[in-house]
């Protein structure tokens, strides 16, 4: 991304900038899951992450048991191909047929970010299985850096693994079965997307990913130690940074969790900011229901008291519209849950 300059495309509108300090001490539970793991005190481990899903839906897991080697080893196949000159990662870069790959020109909400981006997804759907217009999910792996794919699919799996316990804490924080949300992820969509923040001649101007939440059900993201992950503070709408901390993953909830669970827990705003000194990496894990799914709140989390407030909505459908107006850079804000949310009296 060498090429980049400051770009007229990538400035945010004055109330999106970010501001010269961001509160830093931020308060965003960390939550140790070995019990989980250990099979004691699993109770008392879910009501601490009802509690940060109530008050933030973001929490920062340790304790989580994926190996530090697999998280080193993509780590390094990130860092190694974001440094290939641009015109081999040209080679894997996304299509409007197929968007998974190489990408340096994200726009979120209109206005460029701020990165690069190397998408794929851990579950490949078969190119012939998907009809004219559906969500294509067919992975454009690089030939370079050696090892690359096979380290991107050991992170993969080993974020499934983690993604199951953490789905399984939630229907428990909810009075859910612990194995509720699971049917839904047979055959997922889920993605992960391997993030690059080049260092930036003006933080303060543009955003490494603007303001937005996640449409999925639940993201879990590895950053380095550099910090620039900001969450809007349901408390006082102020950006609070999401500190680094070694060996953990920052985990949020998504937009179909705030449907299923029929608002008793909201998918948070989050924001990556940039600075000028250092490039910074992420990897966020999109786990995403099947496609054919109907997003609606959870039958046992409605009741008369306590009414539907969406109505139900396909995931694929979902996905193409967005897919659709992201391509063409529409000047309207692109398809969101609110849109499902029903009106009640
Ligand atoms: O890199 C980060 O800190 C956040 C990225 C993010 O929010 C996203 O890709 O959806
Ligand atoms: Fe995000």
């Amino acid at each position: 991304m060498g090429s980049f300059t400051m770009d007229e495309a990538f400035v945010q509108a004055p109330e999106h900038r970010p501001k010269a300090t961001v509160v830093k001490a931020s308060g965003v539970p960390v939550i140790d899951l070995s019990p989980l793991l250990a099979g004691d005190g699993v109770d008392a481990l879910a009501a601490e992450v009802g509690a940060a899903c109530r008050e933030w839906g973001f929490l920062v897991v340790v304790g989580h048991g994926v190996p530090a080697e697999t998280v080193a080893r993509a780590s390094e196949a990130q860092r190694a191909f974001f440094a290939l000159p641009a015109e081999r990662k040209a080679a894997v870069r996304r299509v409007e047929a197929s968007p998974l790959g190489y990408y340096e020109a994200e726009h979120t909400k209109n206005v460029r970010d701020w990165k690069e981006v190397f998408d794929f997804a851990p579950h490949e759907l078969p190119p012939d299985a998907v009809a004219d217009g559906e969500l294509v999910l067919v992975n454009r792996w690089p030939d370079e850096p050696p090892g690359f794919r096979e380290a991107m699919e050991e992170y993969g799996r080993a974020m499934e693994q983690l993604a199951f316990k953490l789905l399984e804490l939630i229907a428990r924080s909810l009075n859910l079965r612990p194995d509720r949300f699971h049917g839904f992820f047979k055959d997922q969509t889920t993605f992960v997307r391997l993030n690059h923040y080049p260092p930036c001649p003006n933080p303060d101007l543009a955003l490494g990913v603007g303001r937005h939440k996640d449409s999925g059900a639940l993201t879990i993201l590895y950053q380095d130690d550099v910090g620039g992950l900001d969450v809007l503070r349901r408390s006082d709408s102020d950006w609070v940074r999401v500190n680094p901390v070694p060996n953990s993953f920052v985990v949020n909830l998504g937009d179909i969790t705030q449907v299923w669970s029929n608002d008793r827990y909201e998918s948070p705003e989050h924001r990556a900011s940039v600075n000028s000194e250092k490039e910074r990496f992420s990897v966020g894990y999109f786990f995403n229901p099947a496609t054919d799914t109907m997003v609606e709140p959870l039958e046992e989390l409605v009741s008369e008291e306590s009414p539907a407030r969406y109505n139900a909505y396909n995931v694929g459908d979902f996905y193409n519209t967005r897919k659709h107006s992201n391509f063409k850079k529409l000047d309207v804000e692109n398809l969101q849950i609110a849109h499902f949310r029903k009106s009640l009296v």
